[in-house]
């Protein structure tokens, strides 16, 4: 037995170990026999680890352990190829004072550790599309299956929590429906591979490094043949960016003179800061999906939105005409449309328009219901310059929109309700506002679905 505890000549695994006895407990335990212990499975391995040489003194160990460091900085090689030796001087658990961080690298990784979640720009953030929409059946929780109506409420709950800020909710305070499983929110458009999109080379924009009205050329229009400055945003004192009056008046009212916003892109000098750039920056407002009394879902902030302030993207499945027929034929006419058609040029260019489809992929804008007296409108923006087919569709508040008041577009564009004759197919409005026309669809709408199923 060695005073080291190691009896180094025992050809066993066994071996005694003497455990010094405190002084008050000497007497009972005189006779008590040493404690046994049992290595298991190579003592002898073990034992020659502990028989190598010490050594010799302090000042050799730190000559020894400074060469084996300086080996080491030059390559890792050594620590493989001398585990040994590196163990030995430097142990194995990683705190080595010798390999310890700076002060300097702690507070470096201590501030990269804390760091908060930031702000993240989502026209940036590609969703992966499909990434859930695998056979609901197939979802299990380990081995326990899940309702597939349960699996995809919750997929739609997760969604909610996705990287969405200002916050995305969902209440209904009326009823036991929930959100369509069927639906799941994006962040941008999916675009059917049959639509032809304008490559991205025929984007172009301004040389300003700060753009003013007078000089910005994304803010030139052409009105009546003429160069025009249109002047689309304005910023508020409390520093919101909201569209100008002159632009809401005209939007409302006069449909020849309507403008696209062309909004700065990043070909423009200018950089992130300049104010013709609001829809490109995403969301501001938190929105929520709410069951209204009588018009289904419907959508609503439970914040203040100010006159001109801008809301959310219309998006959806980006498909041709023929796609949509197809899509619509086993639709039922009296079912909820979702469709907005890019339309906006085709009187120009006299080409077949797109559609948007938001049933099954969409925003929050998605669920915006009818009204006959609405507090939004939906404003087109020119995303490519060179593209008059593919644009995004952003609504704007038209009037101050108080936190919980129901958002509302209208679904018909002005002077288009006395286009044919009320019927009583049509499917009726509830919108209750005093100036109520009664139905939600023009009349041209529901026989123009009609007629291009007998197509
Ligand atoms: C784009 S969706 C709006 C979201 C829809 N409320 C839902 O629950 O999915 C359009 C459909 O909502 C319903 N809707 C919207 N506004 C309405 C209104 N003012 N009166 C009656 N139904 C309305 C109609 O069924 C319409 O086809």
């Amino acid at each position: 037995m060695s005073t080291n505890g190691h009896d180094t000549t025992s050809p066993s695994n066994k071996f005694s170990i003497d455990i010094p006895r405190p002084k008050w407990d000497s007497k009972e335990v005189k006779h008590r026999p040493n404690i046994e212990v049992v290595i298991d499975p190579q003592p002898k391995d073990l034992l020659k680890k502990f028989q190598g040489p010490l050594p010799q003194s302090k000042t050799q160990l730190d000559t020894e352990k400074n060469a084996l460091l300086a080996q080491l900085k030059q390559s890792s090689k050594i620590a493989y190829e001398k585990p040994d030796l590196v163990e030995q001087h430097f142990g194995t658990t990683g705190f080595s004072t010798v390999f310890g961080a700076e002060d300097e690298d702690l507070e470096l990784m201590r501030s990269a550790a804390s760091k908060k979640k930031k702000k993240t720009d989502r026209s940036r953030i590609k969703l992966e599309i499909g990434s859930h929409s695998g056979p609901l059946n197939q979802l299990s929780l380990g081995k326990t299956p899940i309702h597939p109506a349960r699996a995809a409420r919750d997929i739609l709950i997760s969604r909610f929590q996705e990287e969405v800020y200002p916050p995305l909710t969902f209440s209904n305070e009326i009823n036991d429906r929930r959100l369509p499983g069927k639906f799941q929110f994006i962040d941008h458009y999916i675009i059917s591979p049959k639509v032809k999109m304008a490559p991205p080379s025929t984007n172009s924009g301004c040389d300003c490094t700060d753009c003013t009205l007078s000089a910005c050329k994304c803010l030139t229009k052409e009105v009546e043949g003429r160069e025009t400055q249109v002047e689309i945003y304005v910023r508020r004192p409390d520093g919101i960016i909201v569209l100008s009056d002159d632009f809401i008046i005209c939007h409302q009212e006069e449909q020849e003179n309507r403008q696209e916003i062309t909004e700065c892109n990043e070909h423009c000098g200018c950089g992130g800061d300049c104010w013709n750039r609001v829809v490109c920056k995403g969301r501001t407002v938190p929105l929520e999906i709410f069951q209204t009394e009588k018009c289904g879902f419907g959508v609503r902030s439970s914040k203040d939105i100010v006159k001109g302030q801008f809301i959310e993207r219309y998006l959806g499945e980006v498909m041709t005409e023929h796609e949509l027929v197809i899509r619509e034929d086993p639709a039922e006419e009296h079912q909820a449309s979702y469709v907005f058609s890019l339309d906006w040029f085709s009187r120009l260019d006299n080409k077949e328009p797109y559609h948007v489809d938001g049933e099954y992929f969409g925003s929050a804008m998605r669920f915006v219901n009818h009204s006959c007296n609405p507090n939004t409108i939906c404003v087109p923006v020119q995303t490519n310059r060179g593209d008059r087919r593919v644009y995004d569709l952003a609504f704007f508040a038209i009037k101050d929109i108080k936190a919980g008041r129901e958002i509302c577009i209208s679904y018909e564009s002005k002077g288009a309700y006395d286009e044919g004759q009320p019927s009583e197919d049509l499917v009726k409005c509830h919108c209750g506002e005093y100036n109520c026309r009664g139905y939600l669809w023009r009349p041209g709408v529901t026989t123009r679905r009609r007629k291009r199923r007998q197509e």
